[in-house]
């Protein structure tokens, strides 16, 4: 895994200590500038004219067992309105400018009354009908695991050839907090109590049960789960695998990510074990409620821009930062130098 460019990092640095600001007097902006730049390999940092989010959508058997406080056909209750432009990440999208798609890796919902171009659009990628429960067997079979790794890369590519500057990666999927804890607690060695939280808002009773299930998934599991492969194969589901394939595709490819909440930054994780050194290409947009988020944040050595106490996923917290990342290049592009002052 190649870096972003040390040496532009350097320059970028040099810049942003000589503009017309007291020194460090522009924050995380100031970082942020710098690291896109590094990113980018450019100094100063191009303007972002290219942001494109891809969701990951599909369900999770574990739903079916009372993790969740929504039943599991509002994944593709979702979907349809994610397609017609009416969910919270595509109002947010519009705002900022950033494109959507929307992909059935693994949905239940068949999606039967689409016209056949937008059924195909849509399940181009489709690996099974619905992950199966991880507390009792295998999300995924081995070449489930494959075909979704080479979804999420086929797709990431798909979205640099479109000429992507930034990348993010989106989730819909009821159930799907509880294989991200799941990942995260195999990933970091914790129990399930230190990364369960509440999904979309779960009673204490459902906690409880819901931080069973988790342990009960792991323990299933086992060793396995200290390899990234085996983890999301056990623990994960195709649209987990995706998202994090689409991320380490992006770090590999030297295209930026910004990550969102509790799925974004579990497969950001995910993608650093399955190639180390991705988590360079990566920025955090925003801190979830959840536990693991911040686990998992942590272990990559990054801190949000946001905390806003969103909890919504769909790739919502990454795209509000979205305007932070223009305004960050914008600084470093236009402000006077301090030289300039006379
Ligand atoms: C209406 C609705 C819209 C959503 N948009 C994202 N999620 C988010 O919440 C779900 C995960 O939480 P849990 O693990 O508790 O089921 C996922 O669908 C995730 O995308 C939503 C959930 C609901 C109910
Ligand atoms: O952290 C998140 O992204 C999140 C939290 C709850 C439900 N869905 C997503």
């Amino acid at each position: 895994m190649t870096a972003p460019s040390a040496t532009v990092h350097e320059q970028a640095t040099r810049r942003l200590a000589a503009l017309a600001t007291p020194p460090g007097a522009l924050g995380r902006l100031g970082e942020i500038a710098v690291w896109i730049s590094a990113a980018q390999g450019t100094m100063p940092p191009r303007p972002l004219t290219n942001v494109r989010l891809v969701i990951f959508a599909g369900d999770h058997g574990v739903a079916r067992h009372g993790v969740s406080a929504f039943p599991p056909e509002i994944t593709g209750a979702m979907v349809r309105v994610l397609l017609g432009g009416r969910a919270g990440v595509s109002a947010l999208a519009r705002t900022a400018g950033v494109h959507v798609r929307v992909l059935d890796l693994a949905c239940a919902d068949e999606f039967a009354e689409l016209g056949a171009d937008a059924r195909d659009r849509l399940q181009q990628f489709k690996v099974r009908r619905g992950s199966a429960p991880i507390h009792l067997t295998d999300a995924l079979t081995e070449e489930e695991f494959q075909a979704s790794y080479r979804a999420g890369e086929t797709v990431a590519l798909e979205e640099i050839e479109a000429g992507a500057d930034l990348l993010i990666s989106g989730d819909m999927g009821i159930g799907n907090t509880t294989a991200a804890a799941a990942l995260v607690g195999a990933v970091l060695g914790l129990p399930a109590a230190a990364v369960v939280g509440r999904g979309t808002g779960v009673d204490d009773a459902a906690l409880a049960h819901k931080t069973e299930l988790v342990d009960q998934a792991l323990a299933r599991v086992g060793a396995r789960s200290a390899d990234p492969v085996e983890a999301l194969t056990a623990l994960g589901s195709a649209d987990l695998v995706a998202a994090s394939a689409f991320l380490l595709t992006a770090a590999r490819s030297g295209v930026p990510a910004l990550l969102d909440g509790l799925m974004g930054v579990t497969c950001g994780l995910l993608a650093d074990r399955l190639a180390p050194g991705s988590a360079a290409w990566f920025v955090a947009g925003h801190r979830s409620p959840e536990p693991a988020q911040t686990l998992a944040l942590e272990a990559l050595g990054l801190s949000p821009l946001l905390e806003l106490d969103m909890r919504l996923g769909e790739g919502s917290g990454a795209v509000a930062a979205v305007p932070l990342l223009h305004s960050a290049i914008a600084l470093l592009r236009d402000v006077a130098l301090l030289e300039d002052l006379g």
